[in-house]
Order: structure tokens, then sequence, then C-alpha cells
């Protein structure tokens, strides 16, 4: 068969065997010819199946896509006055029609895009310059709002920005895997990305203006203030050093969203990015507008100028590094420069509402939040690592987020749209839900995978120790729609403690709450890399000094007076170790936190019985289901009783040092709070 072997030629444009083999008949057989149906030119045919509706491949491909319905129906302008002159005030009622609205929006992006010392906004187009024929027509600035030529011309004001709306999850996928090294789709759908050379945030290089008027007044500066200051005017050559750089590139994404989920109190947000892996992962924590609320979204209240691969100026005033993160309240925004972390704009962001709620009397808060099927709730104050997700996150209750809350005389409300959970040792046998939600959406930082099944492996520190995972709140099966709830029942505070000498749970007084969140303690581990590490103790006011912007006090002050109003009552959660310090004793486990967790919400813990602890004098429960009762006074989980003496006195020590600096402020209004709160400190 001499055909097997592969040699075909072709002769006239029909392939035919080399040594010229009988032609294969058609289906139908016998003589093709005699049949009028088919073709007579003696050539194959495939006619088995309808064809497709297209005379090109464009065609064919313009096919494909169909285009975004409106979602709003739009009454359309009449173009002649009726006849009973009801036209007029017809045109009045009518809503602007697609061209204006499409017009509005490009101007406003021009405007957020404009540098302050040149040209007015850029030309902008709206659509991805790689797929010319999809792009919106041409608009150029200067049709709206320059009508003298302008003589003073540069080549950036040549210059077309292009820029991509709110794109949906599949498009930025796209975007990211074509045009960003490093991005992924992993073997669950997530798309995994890389943050570039900084991992975690870089608290040392961010900056507020500090202006006369207002600022400098209203802020906390100074010692144990995270605000370090900033003029107006350097922050003026960074946004236009972060606007220019990005007006240089091909494209950029703009994301109109929103934080806040109590309508009262919602703010806009403009995140103007660079990266496909920044626009998604903003996609996901923020609140995502509906297309009827994007259509009407107008002008932002705050927005970020993310040019985090660029570096900032080093002779620049004021800069320290390459690195800068920098927030003008007065000009409502924010830039960032010199790293890629995504975790900088969704805190950057938290640090305004921590000035404008507190304005409006809401209390801003960091920490999770969660509802039983009953209508309590609690929320889980804490560092970073010390549970807030992972306990938020509990399958019997629902979510109302897992980070930052509000507050208000109406009760709880997430600021944001989802999570951000850490993901290293990550398994769907512990944390079931937070597995499940890395799927099409997620984005995955700086994980580490297979490169031919795409399975990541959870264990694997390769890249960083912070490995993430962004998701819509809603991969939570029992997320809370819209993210609201009732005022708290619970106060939890969380302290990952190393040293391993606070008890795993302890019912505090509200002086005590107090005492505890102003403190805002934890003890991590210095250093990931192998052999024993001293623990070392943090303490951030209000359980996130990095994000405040006034003095604790005055959030502190808000917490009591709310958790008294309605009758909330604290705790304190170490979900660190036990029988010993890091390196001796081992972490508490999930499932006996989680069992303390579950007494506190079922109120079954507030009518346990409990002893008074010494040094901290701390009430803890003598028994409680589910979990082994020696561990919960810590002093028999150690072996060495004298080296946990030792140790509990030292935790006791930099707590009371720690607190020195608040000791001369007054919290409340006559300052009665104050010095019930100096005596519920440990006692030496
Ligand atoms: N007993 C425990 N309680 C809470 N978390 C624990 C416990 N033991 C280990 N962990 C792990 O500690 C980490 C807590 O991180 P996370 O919940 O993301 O903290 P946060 O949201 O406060 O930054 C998770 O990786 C979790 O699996
Ligand atoms: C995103 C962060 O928060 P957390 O660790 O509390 O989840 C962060 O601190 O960068
Ligand atoms: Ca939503
Ligand atoms: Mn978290």
């Amino acid at each position: 068969m001499e055909a097997e072997t592969g040699e075909f030629t072709f002769m006239n444009g029909v392939m035919v065997a080399r040594n010229a083999l009988p032609r294969i008949q058609t289906r139908g057989g016998g003589d093709a010819k005699s049949k009028k149906e088919e073709n007579d030119n003696g050539m194959c045919h495939d006619d088995s199946g309808p064809t497709v509706k297209a005379q090109t491949i464009d065609e064919l491909h313009s096919l494909q896509r169909k285009r975004s319905a409106p979602t709003t129906p739009r009454r359309s302008a009449p173009t002649t006055p009726l006849k009973d002159g009801s036209g007029a005030a017809a045109t009045a009622f009518a809503t602007i029609s697609e061209e204006d609205r499409e017009k509005i929006q490009l101007l406003s992006i021009s405007a957020s895009l404009a540098s302050l010392t040149r040209e007015n906004g850029p030309n902008v187009v709206k659509g991805d310059p790689a797929r010319k024929g999809e792009t919106t027509p041409k608009v150029s600035s200067a049709h709206y709002h320059r009508f003298v030529p302008n003589l003073n011309v540069t080549d950036s004001y040549l210059k077309f920005t292009h820029f991509l709306h709110n794109l949906s999850p599949a498009e930025l996928y796209e975007q990211a895997i074509r045009y960003e090294k490093g991005s992924f789709i992993t073997s669950t759908g997530a798309l995994a990305t890389l943050s570039g050379a900084k991992t975690g945030r870089s608290p040392r290089d961010r900056r507020i203006v500090k202006d006369d008027a207002t600022t400098a007044l209203e802020l906390w500066w100074g010692k144990g203030s995270p605000n370090i200051e900033m003029d107006e005017h350097t922050f003026l050559v960074n946004r236009e050093r972060a606007v220019d750089y990005l007006k240089s590139l091909e494209k950029v994404y703009v994301n109109d969203q929103f934080l806040n989920w109590d309508p009262e109190n919602r703010i806009k947000v403009r995140i103007v990015s660079a990266r496909a892996y920044h626009s998604l992962f903003m996609h996901n924590m923020c609140i995502r507008p509906t297309p009827e609320e994007l259509e009407d979204f107008g002008d932002p209240d705050f927005t970020i100028y993310n040019a985090g691969q660029f570096p900032c100026n080093r002779y620049t005033h004021y800069m320290t590094s390459s690195t800068s993160i920098d927030v003008n309240l007065a000009r409502r925004e924010m830039v960032i420069l010199g790293t890629q972390y995504a975790g900088e704009m969704k805190k950057g962001l938290f640090s305004v509402m921590h000035y404008l709620m507190p304005k409006r009397g809401i209390l801003s808060l960091h920490s999770g939040c969660n509802m039983g099927k009953d209508g309590d709730v609690a929320l889980f104050f804490g560092l970073s690592g010390t549970g807030k997700t992972t306990l938020s996150t509990d399958h019997n209750r629902l979510l109302i987020g897992d980070d930052e809350h509000c507050w208000s005389d109406n009760g709880v409300s997430n600021i944001e749209g989802g999570c951000y959970a850490k993901c290293i040792d990550l398994s769907r046998e512990k944390e079931p839900d937070i597995w499940n939600a890395i799927k099409f959406g997620t984005v995955l930082e700086n994980v580490v995978f297979d490169e031919h099944t795409r399975e990541v492996d959870y264990t694997d520190k390769s890249v960083t120790e912070n490995t993430r995972a962004a998701y819509p709140i809603e991969f939570i099966p029992n997320a809370k729609m819209p993210c609201v709830g009732p005022h708290p029942r619970n106060v939890i505070l969380l302290a990952c403690d190393a040293f391993g000498v606070l008890p795993p749970v302890s019912k505090l007084n509200l002086p005590q709450t107090m005492y505890h969140f102003i403190s805002g303690y934890t003890a991590l581990v210095a250093g990931t890399e192998d052999g024993i590490k001293e623990p070392q103790a943090t303490f951030s006011a209000c359980f996130g000094a990095a994000f405040i912007m006034l003095h604790p006090t005055r959030y502190a002050a808000m917490l009591a007076e709310k958790m008294q109003k309605y009758g909330a009552t604290g705790w304190l959660v170490n979900t660190g170790w036990s029988g010993g310090r890091y390196g001796v004793g081992k972490r508490i486990k999930l499932q006996y936190t989680r069992k303390i967790i579950d007494a506190i919400h079922s109120g079954k813990l507030l009518k346990a019985n409990y002893k008074k602890t010494d040094v901290f004098g701390l009430e803890i429960p003598t028994e409680l289901e589910g979990v082994p009762s020696e561990i919960l006074d810590p002093i028999n989980t150690w072996e060495d009783k004298a080296e946990y003496r030792e140790m509990l006195l030292k935790l006791a020590g930099l707590f009371k040092k720690n607190f020195e600096v608040f000791a001369t402020y007054k919290i409340g209004k006559d300052g009665t709070l104050t010095d019930e709160i100096l005596a519920a400190g440990p006692n030496l």
C-alpha cells in the first residue's frame, strides 16, 4: 500500500497518491457524475453539516463576540417636539445618550491622568491597542476642553493613552497571560502571578502629606505613629512621575469600584494601574459595581495611581528608598512607586477609610466579621497572621468580611468586596472554604506550582512565605450578601503568642478589652530560616497601627462607647503557642481554636466557670467542650514551670513598657476609663 508511506503530491490542486491509485469514491458510491445534486468538477467536498454564517475569517471572528447589552433601558430623547408640546419636558426627563455617557467617561479618565504642569488631560481611547477595530472611536480631550489651539505641545500630548476599563476576570486573565511574565492558570483555574521583588507591604516607605491646615492637626504624627510625613510639593513630584509613567505605556487598566457596603457611606474609588494582575486583584477586593452603577459612576472620590513597576526618584526630597507609597488626603489621591505588592492598594485605601469614617462618627476596624444564623455578630481583631481570615471564614456562619469593617449606628459593614487569605500550608481538610475559593477568577500571588500539571504546592516557600489568594467574597459559599450585619455581640482579640504564655481563651471586662485593643499584641517568629529563633513581640495599636490615621485613643474611645452601648463581650484568644515557646511548644491546633470560637458564638463560654490568672489577671474557663482542659491554663502545658514563669514575666514587662506612651492620654470625654484601662494591664 504505497499511500501508507505518506507519499502524496498535488496535481491541479487535487491531492493524489504518487503512483496514481484509483480515485477514492465519495459517499453515495456509484458514478458521481450521474448524480445531479453533486458537484461535477470531480473534487471531494464535505457537506456533512450546516455552514457558518460568515463570508470571511474576520467576519467569522466578529460573530463570536456579542456586544454587552446596555443594562439600563434608555428612553431616547425625542428628535422632534411632540404635537401636544410635551416634547421639551420629555427631553429634560430623558437620560443622556450612550454617546454622551461615553464622552463623560472619557473626560473623567482623561482628567484622572492629567499632568498638573503641562497640558490638560491626555487623549484617551478605550480598548486594547493590540485589538484594532475593537476600540471606541478615538476621542481627543481637545474636543472638550481645549478650544484655543495649544502651541506648547509635547510628544506626550500627541500620544493617545489606551485604557481598559473594568475588564471582566476572563479578559484580565487573557491580558495577564499574554503580557505579564509569571502569569499562569493553575489546575483549579486561579491566576497565578508574581508580585515582583516585594512580596509584602513596605510600611517604612508609606508617606502622608502633612499640610499646615488640617492634616497637621488631625492626624497622629511622631513617636509610634505609622504616618511618615511628606510635603504637598513632593507628593506632586511623585504623582507626576507616576502619571507620566502610566501615560507612556501602551495601555493602562482603570477600575471604578466602591468601598463600604453601607450605602450611606459608600466611597467611589478609581484605580489606575499598569498590570492586569493589579486590576484583577482590585476587581476582587473592592466592591464591584453593577453595570447600572458603573454607567452612572461619574468622578471618583479617591484615586490610586499604581506605577509600582517604576521606582521613585531617590533625588526627590523625603525619598529614602526606591519605593514610595504616598497618600494625599486633601487631593484624595494615592501614588504607588517601586512596589508591585497588591496588598499596598488594599491597605492604602483602608488607611483612607480610617480617616474618612471616624470624621462621620463611624468606627473603622482592622477585623474580620461573621454572623450566626440568629444574627449574632462577632468581630475578629488581630495583626497579620493571627487568624482573622481563617476564623471569620466559618462554614457554620455567614461571612461578612475577613479584614476591614465599619461600625456605625446602623451596625457593621464590610469595607471590601473580597478576601485576601494567606495560603502558606493551606489544606483542604483544615480550611475547605478557602481551599475551594481558589478557582477561576482568584488571584494567587507568589505560589509555586508544578510546571506541567499546574497543581499548586501550598507548602512551598521558594518565592515567599507570604503567599496569598485574593477572591471575591461570593466565592465563600456562606457569604452574607450584602456584607452588612447588626451590632456585634462578641469582640474577639486574636494574638499569636509565640512565647506560649497567654491562655488559649480569656474573657475580658471592658477596661481589659481596651487595654489589649490599644496594646495590639502579637508575637511572631523573626525570620523564616531553619533553626530556632527568638519570638519577637509586636505591639501595634488598635491591631492595625500601620493603617490608622488618628491617634489610637480616638478609635479606642469609640470602640469602648459602642461595646458599652450594645453590650458586647470582649475575649482574648491566643492562636499561637502552647506547651512552651516557639521551638519548644507547638501552635495551638486550629481545631481547638475553632471549638473555643464556637463556644464564644453560642454563648456557652459566657456561662462557663472561670478562674483568674496571676500577672495578666485574665479570666480563664476551667472547662470547654472539645478542648482538653489542661491546655486552658498554659502553665499545665509547660514542662519547666520556672521557665514558664520567667517567660510570663518577660512578656508582661514588654506589655508594660509598650503602654507607657499611652499613660498620659485620656480616653473618653471625661477620661474616667483611662485609670481603669491602665489598671487592666499585667501586674508585676
Ligand atoms: N490555632 C490557629 N488559629 C488560627 N490560625 C491558625 C491556627 N493554627 C494555624 N493557623 C494558621 O495561621 C494563619 C492565620 O492567618 P490568617 O487567617 O490569614 O491571618 P490574618 O487574616 O489575621 O492575617 C493561617 O495560615 C492558619 O492556617
Ligand atoms: C494584607 C495584609 O493584611 P493581613 O495580613 O491582615 O491579611 C497585609 O498586612 O499586607
Ligand atoms: Ca459583589
Ligand atoms: Mn487576613
